[in-house]
């Protein structure tokens, strides 16, 4: 069954316009806030309010899962590292749940495709789980159109669960050891490119496994030919059960009204194939940072969107968002609270 998927009314633009007639009247030469004012002006907009209002109540869901392709030298880390990955979420101790506590940000990790059982974590964790791993998706897809369909209710019931506990503005983080593969297979699809162009190094694949990587991208594109035009069809395809919720959680959110702030290649590349399945998508998100790998760059740029950071990060797990946030805060509290030029 594929999920009936609508398009996503953008946020009003009479507040954005109402939004830049404000930031342009603040105590402050036009345009000297820089990317803070259009960030103003877009948080603004989504929260349908001028002044934005500072109070973001911003959430983060890390999701994680394994993929078929892993087995396949795509990535320099074994796959064991995903689950050890879920218990120091779980511990506290991984970089997205350390800056998560810096900025005072709720953050829920969930397996949707590890492959491992995960014994004697908290029982919510396991809550959304679909399947262990997904198929090598350069030789068969990556999931049944079952399996996506039940791995998009996933999302959509993790994004109804944030909504409800009052989230403002979402952040979505990937786990997966090998998922920069299908994250980069999604992009080529979506923008029409070739495997040479979204490739990179993921967690730091040398020359020789960079080119087998682009290879396996190649054949996963390829062998699914025209089906790539179809967004669902690449999703079950090239992605799998993580990726999948993913895309749900941010149309979900996006339709609600609440906004998301963009993470590396894994968030762009759910970002612009849920663009894809329900247009309008996007003008709900903000680049939160622009990763090192191309896939994301090249999506960015295509999209027209200008990441806040570059701090040359290359993590995922939702970590270059999360730096991000101080940003969208300052935006916000220097709309509402700085007096106007013509006040003083
Ligand atoms: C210890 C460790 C922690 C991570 N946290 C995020 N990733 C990131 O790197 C992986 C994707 O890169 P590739 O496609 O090259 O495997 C994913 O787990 C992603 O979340 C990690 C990777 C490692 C090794
Ligand atoms: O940009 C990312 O999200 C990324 C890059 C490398 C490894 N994992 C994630």
């Amino acid at each position: 069954m594929i999920p009936t998927i609508e398009p996503v009314t953008p946020p009003d633009p009479a507040v954005a316009s109402h939004a830049r007639e404000r930031i342009d009247a603040l105590a402050k030469p036009t345009g000297s806030l820089g990317r803070l004012e259009e960030l103003a002006v877009w948080l603004s907009s989504c929260q349908g309010s001028c002044p934005a209002d500072p109070d973001l109540r911003p959430r983060a869901v890390v999701l994680a899962g394994d993929h078929g392709v892993a087995d396949q030298g795509v990535s320099a880390y074994p796959r064991e590292v995903t689950p050890a990955m879920v218990r120091a979420f779980v511990a506290g101790t991984a970089a997205a749940t350390v800056l998560a506590e810096q900025h005072d940000i709720p953050l829920q990790i969930y397996d949707l495709a590890v492959d491992d059982e995960l014994s004697g974590l908290p029982e919510e964790v396991g809550r959304h789980k679909v399947r262990r791993s997904s198929r090598p998706l350069n030789v068969e897809d990556a999931l049944t159109s079952d399996e996506a369909a039940t791995a998009y209710a996933a999302g959509v019931a993790i994004a109804e669960e944030q909504l409800a506990a009052g989230a403002g503005l979402l952040i979505v983080g990937d786990l997966g050891i090998g998922n920069t593969t299908p994250a980069a297979a999604l992009i080529a699809a979506s923008l029409g490119v070739s495997a040479a162009e979204v490739t990179g190094r993921g967690t730091g694949i040398a020359d020789e496994a960079l080119h087998h990587k682009t290879m396996i991208i190649d054949q996963a594109l390829q062998r699914i030919g025209d089906r790539a035009a179809d967004p669902w069809q690449r999703l079950v395809a090239l992605g799998s059960a993580d990726l999948v919720a993913a895309v749900a959680i941010m149309i979900t959110a996006a339709r609600a009204g609440v906004p998301i702030l963009l993470d590396g290649l894994i968030a762009v590349a759910e970002a612009v194939t849920a663009e894809d399945l329900a247009p309008g998508l996007l003008a709900w998100c903000a680049a939160g940072h622009r990763s090192t790998e191309p896939g994301q760059r090249l999506a960015l740029e295509k999209h027209d969107m200008r990441p806040l950071v570059d701090a040359e990060m290359r993590l995922g797990e939702g970590s270059g968002a999360l730096v991000a946030v101080p940003l969208l805060r300052s935006a916000a509290l220097l709309m509402s609270r700085m007096s106007l030029l013509a006040d003083l």
